[in-house]
């Protein structure tokens, strides 16, 4: 499929298992997680998170609140991203989670690749924070979220999200807790193919 896509970095929520904070600001290998992620999607154009947007403000990226603030989740983060980006004329979005640092740098392209509404990444199960999104979509995920969809998962197989296998060990291993931050350091410490 040709156009621009714009990543977006899901960077919301309220990190319950890692006791709170921003997953996304911890330091992994002396830079913040969410610095890995940026580098690593190539295309990142917006962070979407509620709250105070200096705290992003060191990686000159505009920072869109969730479209519908009151809604938890990473879909209200979803929405935020395809407005931001139909206002830019831009007319598709990859995401991916803040919290998940090790996932192949080709990931945009296997997924911009696949001519459909909503691809969705799976290795070893469905990942659907990492996902392309048609912006045209947009009206029907607001209603999809007022009428109460909250599961990513739902919404996704709802519009017949097209699944590609990403390859990788483990590539979409994400740090919820401090023992994952633990082992993500440790797999930093591996080798380059994870800086
Ligand atoms: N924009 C936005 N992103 C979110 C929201 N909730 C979660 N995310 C992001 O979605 C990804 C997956 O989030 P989870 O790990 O399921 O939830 P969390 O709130 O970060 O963590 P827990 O409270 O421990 O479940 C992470 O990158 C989060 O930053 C939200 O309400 N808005």
């Amino acid at each position: 499929m040709g156009g621009e896509i714009a990543g977006i970095v899901l960077a919301g929520g309220q990190s319950r298992r890692m006791g709170g904070g921003d997953k996304g600001l911890l330091d992994l290998g002396g830079r913040p997680v969410i610095a890995h992620v940026i580098a690593r999607l190539g295309c990142t154009r917006a962070i979407s998170a509620n709250g105070d947007p200096a705290r992003f403000a060191g990686f000159g990226l505009p920072v869109l609140p969730d479209s519908l603030p009151d809604w938890p989740g990473p879909l209200a983060g979803v929405l935020a991203g395809m407005d931001w980006a139909a206002g830019q004329g831009i007319p598709r979005i990859v995401t991916a989670a803040a919290d998940t640092p090790f996932f192949p740098r080709d990931l945009a392209a296997r997924l911009g690749a696949v001519e459909a509404p909503v691809v969705m990444a799976t290795s070893g199960g469905d990942h659907p924070a990492f996902a392309a999104w048609d912006v045209s979509l947009r009206d029907d995920l607001r209603a999809a979220l007022v009428a109460g969809t909250r599961r990513m998962r739902d919404w996704m197989d709802a519009q017949g999200a097209v699944r590609v296998e990403i390859p990788g060990e483990d590539p979409f291993f994400n740090i919820n807790t401090p023992a994952d931050l633990d082992a993500a350091r440790r797999r930093l410490a591996e080798g380059p193919q994870w800086t």
